[in-house]
């Protein structure tokens, strides 16, 4: 698809800073002027946005569309998955590579961008899970930075014998992504733990899926969420804590960003939108389609709490982990809660979610809105201005918002390949009526015109933003670390026998 040409009339443009009345023009994709009363050249296609907002297009940061994943594959494949996200008003996704342990992160790398370039419908960039720990894999993580785009990097702290990485492994990957400028993403459960919960709920015979919940506790989180900082913290890098679930893991966040530790945590559409309490739903199907992990809380004051934080920059920015599978699929775990394959949807009703629980209920400004869906994700993983914001040179990635405008989620008329979606029956007000990536329109008037590989992978540059400070944030720690001038001891010591 060309890099679209279209002027946007009569609408509000919200940043996270400010919001304003202008027009906006895009041309060859990118956004050419600002200002009030653009006169339309000939042929231009015109967009009326009259009462509505513009807001820049959502950055969804973490997805795993088309994961091979506990023996089968999301549903939501690449071009599916961004066409529920551009549907929803999200224009740039990143996704996650997950090597097997022991595969080269460089041909996992190859494979998943194999995937997404035939078939995404917006811009896209990749994370990298780091699922095993030795020299090559060092050496292939400053390829990936160097040569591939990335910036940032994902432990798994939980499923043991699969992705599980141990402490000693998380703090030497800390160190490279140290070295290398990029982020440290964390999947903070005690895998350990879940994997003793797992056997304990099974032998007392609760195989249904509320023993997903029962095994792994939000203490569970909790503690890792703590762990993984300290660890991050003793090598004195930046660290983002992925699927932020529950209070508990919110807390600890909090607890060490006052005592200035580097670390960002990202809530999902799913902890922000619903509660865990579906898990004990007695329609089995049900019930399993609100397994992933961590597991969305059944506490219901969760979504609201975690909302809070959103509200006061202790937690950063949006995701969804949409990691979807169908009924069948999930029936893999039947007659074992550990055999569901994980995941839920979520990039489609994202920012609605967000705009619902956050805008309508007065705890988001407008412009919080946007830091919450677009323009704090794309400072963290340094791709801001060119995402995430509204302005001349800018990606012409623009949703129009109508925050009047309701609609009742469902599977029914969703854009996603599986067949249940966890906010089944939510009305929310305020919904993206048109979408335009790169100056295209592929979403407007409940329609889709996506053309499917269109996407562009985006690079993300190491030493971004969350680097800033971090040096001379070690130059005064490191004056602590000072040896004694003492004279040596000289009295007895005691004789080991040999
Ligand atoms: C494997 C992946 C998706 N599944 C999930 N979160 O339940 C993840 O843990 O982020
Ligand atoms: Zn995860
Ligand atoms: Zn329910
Ligand atoms: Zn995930």
């Amino acid at each position: 698809m060309t890099k679209g040409t279209i002027l946007i009339k009569n609408g509000t443009v919200v940043n996270d800073d400010r919001h304003f009345k202008s027009d906006v023009l895009v041309e060859n994709g990118i956004i050419k002027e600002i200002s009030k009363n653009i006169e339309p050249k000939d042929g231009i296609q015109v967009v009326d946005a009259t009462d509505k907002l513009l807001v820049p297009g959502g950055i969804d940061t973490h997805t795993h569309f088309q994961l091979p994943f506990m023996g089968t594959v999301s549903v939501d494949d690449f071009d599916i998955g961004t066409q529920a996200a551009v549907a929803g008003g999200t224009t740039f996704i990143i996704d996650f590579v997950i090597p097997t342990r022991g595969q080269s992160l460089l041909e996992a790398y190859d494979q998943w961008k194999r995937w997404a370039d035939e078939k995404v419908n917006c811009d896209y960039s990749l994370h990298v899970a780091i699922t095993w720990w030795s020299e090559q894999v060092s050496k292939e993580m400053e390829i990936l930075v160097k040569e591939r785009g990335v910036n940032s990097f994902k432990c798994f702290m939980a499923y043991k014998n699969s992705f599980m990485v141990t402490d000693e492994e998380m703090y030497h990957i800390f160190k490279r992504c140290k070295e290398l400028g990029a982020i440290a993403q964390v999947h903070a459960e005690n895998g350990d733990m879940v994997f003793e919960g797992q056997k304990k709920m099974l032998d007392m015979g609760i195989t249904g899926p509320e023993g997903h919940e029962l095994s792994r506790p939000e203490a569970l989180e909790a503690e890792a969420t703590n762990r993984a900082i300290i660890i991050a913290d003793r090598v004195s890098t930046p660290v983002y804590i992925v699927h932020v679930q529950s209070i508990g893991a919110a807390d600890v966040i909090c607890k060490h960003r006052k005592e200035g530790v580097r670390v960002y945590g990202e809530p999902i559409a799913a902890g922000l939108g619903v509660d865990g309490s579906h898990m004990w739903n007695h329609d089995w199907r049900h019930a399993a389609a609100f397994v992933m992990g961590p597991p969305i809380r059944p506490d219901p004051r969760t979504k609201e709490v975690l909302m809070d934080y959103l509200a006061r920059g202790d937690l950063d920015c949006v995701g969804t982990d949409n990691c979807t599978f169908c009924a069948e699929q999930k029936a893999l775990g039947k007659d074992d809660f550990t055999k569901i394959p994980n995941g839920v949807n979520g990039v489609e009703d994202r920012m609605s979610i967000v705009w619902e629980n956050g805008v309508n209920k007065g705890k988001l400004t407008w412009c919080q809105f946007v830091r919450a869906t677009s323009s704090e994700a794309a400072r963290i993983f340094n791709v801001y201005p060119r995402k995430g914001r509204i302005d001349i040179g800018c990606d012409g990635d623009i949703v129009v918002w109508d925050l009047n405008q309701s609609k009742t989620i469902s599977k029914d008329t969703h854009h996603h390949a599986v067949d249940f979606n966890i906010f089944e029956g939510i009305k929310v007000t305020g919904i993206a009526t048109t979408t335009i990536v790169a100056g295209n329109i592929v979403w407007s008037n409940n329609k889709l015109s996506c053309v499917k590989g269109s996407g562009q992978f985006v690079p993300r540059p190491p030493f971004g933003p969350v680097f800033d400070g971090i040096e001379q944030r070690d130059i005064v720690r490191n004056e602590l670390l000072r040896k004694v001038d003492r004279k040596p001891y000289d009295g007895p010591v005691i004789q080991l026998n040999k």
